[in-house]
């Protein structure tokens, strides 16, 4: 794919990279990423802001070159230090001498340490500082801790354009504008739940920053364009307040069938009180989705049988998962079963410790659930009702 022309001389010079499966050795990856950087062509000068991922160093310079000359880069704007964005950043300040990298004050110590960059080639910019390139002035936005400590948006001005890095991302290789993927939103959620839920603070936090700006476009550094921004701020002005749904997750393991017929019974109860459910078996499901439900969901479910000693250690890491992603919902149901010694709701809760996650209920059933078992569900699913359709504080 070749330079995109965005607005008059202000270009994307992009990666699509649709072979990618795993990002942070961590997130899956079902419809690869794109790392979006962008050429912006001043009368004097010329900047480019955030660059891609490493290994693609030769095809970033390709589409620099057809429009100008990598040497001629005088700016390298440095929103975020991360590899996937600032990867090629020790490639072009060898291949161009004179070009200045433009960071925050955490940028620049991040910058030394991920990329060698000496400090006579870092030039440290504040909030609401402003660089001029002739006709398009770049201004600064620190916006810390979304997600890493040293990020920043860049604003230009004449053309009204954000370009927020990681904020308002999307893993997606494919579509360039949003207006190409009807789904946008729900890929945007689950970035939104894999990556800037844990700061949701520092999110609505940036979003107040922005909202006097005029912002014709969001141009960010993973997926599509924005053209039609305002529904991504709403979207992520009730993601980061924690706008939650009638909406419950229950994520699950079950070696012999115990959990999964408790889990369907509870789900079946909870759907025909008309809660939304969301039910992940962890043995198969993608964690990016269950970041995604986590995003807006009031109570979560987690059921899993006591193996040597504890929880299945698949639970284990949802529970971790849980409480390093800090969602929303306030309440947790534990299910679990056991065939001699139940261990398994104790080393959940043992995990979820110093989360904001009360408990809400539990049910611990010993090698499979018998009639009196499906009474306390019953009870249990009226407990989630209750607190998912009351409107939850
Ligand atoms: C590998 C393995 C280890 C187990 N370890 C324990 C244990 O330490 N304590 C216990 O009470 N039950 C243990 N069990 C029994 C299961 O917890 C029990 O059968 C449970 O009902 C299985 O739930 P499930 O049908 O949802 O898989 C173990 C079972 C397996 C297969």
């Amino acid at each position: 794919m070749k330079a995109v022309k965005i607005v008059e001389d202000v270009y994307w010079v992009g990666i699509k990279d649709w072979n990618r499966r795993i990002f942070d050795s961590l997130i899956p990856l079902p419809e690869g990423t794109s790392y979006n950087a962008y050429l912006v062509v001043g009368s004097e000068k010329t900047a480019l802001i955030d660059t891609v991922n490493p290994s693609f160093e030769r095809e970033l310079e390709e589409k620099i070159n057809e429009i100008a000359d990598v040497a001629d880069i005088d700016y390298i704007v440095m929103n975020h230090a991360e590899p996937d964005h600032s990867g090629a950043i020790p490639y072009l300040l060898e291949r161009n001498e004179k070009a200045i990298l433009i960071a925050t004050e955490k940028g620049a110590d991040m910058a030394k340490a991920y990329y060698d960059v000496p400090d006579e080639r870092i030039m440290v910019v504040k909030d609401g500082d402003t660089v001029s390139l002739g006709g398009k002035t770049l201004r600064f936005i620190e916006a810390p801790w979304l997600h890493w400590p040293e990020t920043m948006f860049t604003y230009l001005v004449e053309d009204k354009i954000l370009f927020p890095c990681d904020f308002f991302g999307a893993h997606l290789a494919g579509g360039f504008y949003d207006d190409d993927v009807p789904d946008l939103l729900t890929h945007a959620q689950r970035y939104f739940g894999e990556i800037m839920m844990p700061f949701s603070a520092m999110a609505k936090r940036a979003l107040q920053k922005i909202e006097g700006l005029e912002i014709e476009i969001i141009a960010p550094s993973h997926g599509p364009i924005y053209r039609n921004p305002a529904r991504i701020i709403e979207a992520y002005k009730k993601w980061s307040s924690g706008e939650t749904k009638e909406k419950v997750l229950i994520a699950y393991v079950s070696m012999w069938g115990a959990n999964e017929t408790m889990v369907r019974e509870l789900a079946a109860l909870l759907t025909a009180e008309g809660v939304d459910v969301k039910v992940h078996n962890l043995v198969s499901s993608d964690i990016g989705e269950v970041a995604k439900d986590l995003v807006d969901s009031r109570v979560i479910v987690l059921a899993a049988p006591t193996v040597l000693g504890g929880a299945h250690p698949l639970a284990i890491y949802a529970a971790y998962l849980v409480k390093a992603l800090r969602p929303p919902a306030k309440y947790a149901v534990i299910m679990g079963s056991y065939g001699w010694h139940g261990r398994s709701k104790d080393s959940l809760l043992e995990v979820l410790k110093g989360s904001n996650i009360e408990l809400l209920g539990s049910l611990e059933i010993r090698a499979r659930p018998r009639g009196e078992d499906y009474e306390k569900l019953r009870g249990l699913a009226l407990l989630i009702k209750e607190k998912v359709k009351g409107g939850v504080e």
